[in-house]
């Protein structure tokens, strides 16, 4: 199953040339990423109580590039369910036009930056987003 949620490319993302600059795509990412725990009913503002999900590798490409009100849509799912991290797949297309993909790990950690295991709730939630290829 791919989640996805729609993102228009608004003034902000955009360099004086129109296009979006890439730690504007950076952004877009994480709030997917975000917006996924939502779904999946594990909001940061819960997590972040006692837990964090810093991203330890992340890689990107990006084939075309977006202008200004183009509509995107963002995708993920997950590639990989470890004890304490998880690898997403994610990419934004417009219009069938690829404008980013890549793989991003996250680790689940404690306040003191300890690496612990999901919960089986969360196991559980995270189970229909994984596919072994994007
Ligand atoms: C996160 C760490 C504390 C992990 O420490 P360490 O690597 O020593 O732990 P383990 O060896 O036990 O491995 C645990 C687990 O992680 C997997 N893993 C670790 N590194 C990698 C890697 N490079 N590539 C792939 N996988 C890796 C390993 O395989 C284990 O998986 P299992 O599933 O088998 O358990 C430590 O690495 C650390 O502190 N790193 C620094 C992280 C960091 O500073 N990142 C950049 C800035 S923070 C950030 O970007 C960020 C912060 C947030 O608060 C966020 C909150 C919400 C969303 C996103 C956030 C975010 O992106």
């Amino acid at each position: 199953m791919l989640f996805s949620i729609p993102q228009k490319v608004l003034f902000k993302h955009c360099d004086p040339a129109g296009l979006v600059f890439y730690p504007r795509y950076f952004e877009m990412i994480n709030d997917l990423i975000e917006t996924f725990f939502d779904h999946v009913g594990y909001p940061f503002e819960t997590l972040h109580g006692a837990y964090a999900v810093p991203t330890v590798q992340i890689d990107v490409t990006f084939p075309a590039p977006s202008r200004h009100g183009d509509h995107l849509e963002l995708a993920l799912q997950i590639h990989r369910l470890g004890t304490t991290s998880v690898t997403f797949g994610f990419r934004a297309t417009a219009n069938d036009s690829l404008r980013f993909e890549g793989t991003s790990i996250l680790v689940h950690i404690t306040k003191d930056g300890q690496p612990t295991p999901w919960t089986s709730t969360t196991r559980t939630a995270f189970t229909p987003y994984i596919r072994s290829t994007a």
